[in-house]
């Protein structure tokens, strides 16, 4: 769907969006793990300001292609957010439900500032509205793979996005 040269070429001006938009100030990276790592790993290394990360473990889809509908965390972050300028690093938002659990949660840590960075959107399967500062693409309704994006575990190291064709 995305080629491989078409994402990185994308990162790349989103880095330079956000080392523009928070120029003169220190951003805290959180990255969801798992999908989020490849993007968050690009993502990091195009942004020119000081940059922290870190990472929390949430998972809502288990190995099926609808997301149950709970927030489960793994793992929460390492690090206090209060007073950083904190950025969530997601590959992609899809129903919005992920996001929406995890927002209001991290709002309350009083952090600087919050904002969302999402490889992919998919508008027409949105459940709940999310603000996202930004975005990589909007793609449509279909089950994507690749950068990070998997379908059972399998296919987040392919180096482009791709559909996984009903079996
Ligand atoms: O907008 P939503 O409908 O909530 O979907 C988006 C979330 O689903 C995926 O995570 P998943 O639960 O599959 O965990 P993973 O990152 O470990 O694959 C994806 O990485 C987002 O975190
Ligand atoms: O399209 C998708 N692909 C992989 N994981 C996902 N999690 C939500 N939507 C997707
Ligand atoms: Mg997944």
């Amino acid at each position: 769907m995305i080629s491989e040269e078409d994402v990185n070429k994308r990162i790349a001006e989103m880095g330079a969006q956000i080392s523009e938009d928070y120029a003169g100030k220190e951003i805290h990276l959180i990255a969801i793990l798992k999908g989020s790592v490849f993007f968050a790993c690009e993502l990091a290394k195009r942004i020119t300001i000081p940059v922290t990360i870190d990472f929390m473990s949430v998972s809502s889809y288990g190995n099926s292609r609808e997301s149950s509908g709970i927030v489960k965390i793994a793992k929460d972050l390492d690090e206090p957010i209060l007073d950083k300028e904190v950025l969530v690093v997601e590959d992609i938002i899809d129903s919005g439900k992920t996001l929406n659990h995890l927002k209001p949660m991290l709002e309350s840590r009083n952090p600087a500032s919050l904002h969302l960075c999402t490889l992919l959107s998919k508008p027409d399967r949105r459940e709940v509205e999310v603000p996202v500062r930004y975005i990589g693409f909007e793609v449509p309704d279909e089950f994507v793979v690749g950068y990070g994006l998997d379908y059972a575990q399998k296919y987040r190291n392919l180096p482009y996005i791709g559909v996984a064709e009903e079996e």
